[in-house]
């Protein structure tokens, strides 16, 4: 049985979670509209049309969360800055926004857990986006003038930054697929949004080595163990393909300042134009990769599919998300990392939305603390095989708006009541307080 002894002594434990999914007083104290409040808002994108407009209304009950989060006795807290509350037009200051999260650090310090902020979780706000939003090459000044103000506004006590969660996300759903805010289906703009991303990162990036000289900053991707779904050759092939346009596209630029070569020659030969203005500023380095790992993609060979691929179900036991439980996914895409880009990691997200079923005032969630187990052991083998790995955030401390499945997806190691905003730890939350002892 895995202890929390084996891990370094310096490694941190924690939970992660994101303002448009938990903080809801989306009109309050100043707050302007994002991305996803209009998105959400947008009859027939949010199962049920649900919207984040009071969530787990974290911004008026953040102190029993922080109490909850001493309870289980987490080392860390991992949050998302909301934008449009920081600056509602996109560019001046609400100050009532910037005190909430003085006060957000406030409490978790006097709490002894460590803050750890990211910039940007999804919540573009919708005065930029009716500038061009991320097509808009001005976006990285305007997001390195908000990443500054928030340097110099917590940079004395918040030592750990993300500048982005997961571009390939805000590209891909936002402007491939559709599927998230702003709901756009456009391949070319996809890969424009995440050049435009990728520089703004680097301008984050950039501010902060002038703002905050003790602190560390990093960039968290969504990393997805990309395998093929048949034993056909030609599916080897587009593993390896889709691996670059998913993975190494948002990392290769990040530290070698080039996207990855095969992924660009097949976007300019269906006629695409990859940027590659700035890749000076995008690759401006880092202290470390934050990695989302959930779980596999499998892929085979087929060419009715634009890009010479589609995605297959694979057999192994799934989460409510239909994510394949594959905990061995982590240790190889730790290693890999590790192998390819010589950075420390951590875990910035990992779990799984379960059937949780509220019985007696008990979420008996056996099935979410075998998974946390199985992951944790496969942490600390990638560990054991030389990964500079240094925390691991579990996904998330709340059951929150789980964007486009609104509240249908239950990922928290605590139970949220919407009816009545109760918190009820599950039985994953207290095991994980007796694992921090162990
Ligand atoms: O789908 C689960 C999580 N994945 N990464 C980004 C988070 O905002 C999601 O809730
Ligand atoms: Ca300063």
């Amino acid at each position: 049985m895995i202890r929390r002894s084996d891990f370094p002594k310096d490694f941190i434990f924690g939970t992660a979670t994101a303002a448009y999914q938990i903080e809801g007083a989306a009109n309050e104290d100043g707050r302007g509209p994002s991305i996803w409040d209009v998105f959400s808002h947008t009859p027939g994108k949010t199962l049920n049309g649900d919207t984040g407009d009071v969530a787990c209304d974290h911004y008026h009950r953040y102190k029993e969360d922080i109490q909850l989060m001493k309870e289980i006795g987490l080392d860390a807290y991992r949050f998302s800055i909301s934008w449009p509350r920081i600056m509602p037009d996109g560019k001046n200051i609400n100050q009532k926004g910037v005190d909430f999260y003085n006060r957000l650090v406030d409490e978790l310090l006097k709490n002894d857990i460590k803050p750890f902020v990211t910039l940007y979780h999804w919540d573009l706000p919708y005065a930029l986006y009716e500038k061009g939003g991320w097509l808009n090459p001005d976006i990285a000044l305007y997001f390195r003038a908000y990443a500054t103000f928030m340097f110099n506004e917590l940079g004395d006590r918040v030592k750990h930054w993300i500048t982005l969660n997961e571009p390939w996300c805000s590209s891909f759903l936002g402007y491939y697929t559709g599927e998230h805010a702003p709901g756009h289906q456009n391949l070319q703009e996809a890969i424009t949004a995440a050049h435009n991303l990728l520089r703004a990162h680097g301008h984050a990036v950039q501010a902060f080595r002038e703002e905050v000289k003790d602190g560390k900053v990093g960039l968290t991707n969504v990393v997805m163990k990309i395998e093929p779904g048949d034993a056909k050759p030609e599916s080897f092939l587009v593993a390896n393909l889709v691996d670059k346009f998913v993975n190494a596209w948002f990392h290769d630029p990040v530290v070698f300042g080039k996207y990855p070569e095969e992924a660009v020659a097949l976007y300019t030969e269906k006629g695409l134009q990859v940027p590659d203005s700035d890749m000076n500023i995008i690759s401006t380095p880092i202290d470390f990769f934050g990695v989302n790992y959930y779980t596999r993609t499998l892929v085979v060979f087929d060419m009715n599919n634009p890009l010479g691929f589609s995605y297959v179900q694979g057999d192994l036991p799934k989460t409510e998300m239909g994510w394949e439980i594959y905990p061995q996914g982590l240790f190889d895409m730790l290693v890999y990392l590790k192998e390819r880009y010589k950075l420390p990691l951590y875990i910035t997200e990992n779990g799984m939305a379960g059937p949780d079923k509220l019985e007696n005032g008990r979420v008996h969630d056996n099935y979410r603390i075998e998974y946390l187990e199985k992951h944790f052991e496969k942490a600390l083998e990638a560990i054991n095989a030389g990964v500079d790995l240094k925390g691991y955030f579990i996904w998330s401390l709340m059951d929150n708006f789980e964007w486009a499945y609104g509240y249908s997806k239950r990922f928290g190691i605590i139970y949220v009541d919407y009816n009545t905003q109760k918190r009820i730890l599950k039985d994953s939350a207290l095991w994980l307080k007796e694992f921090l002892k162990s």
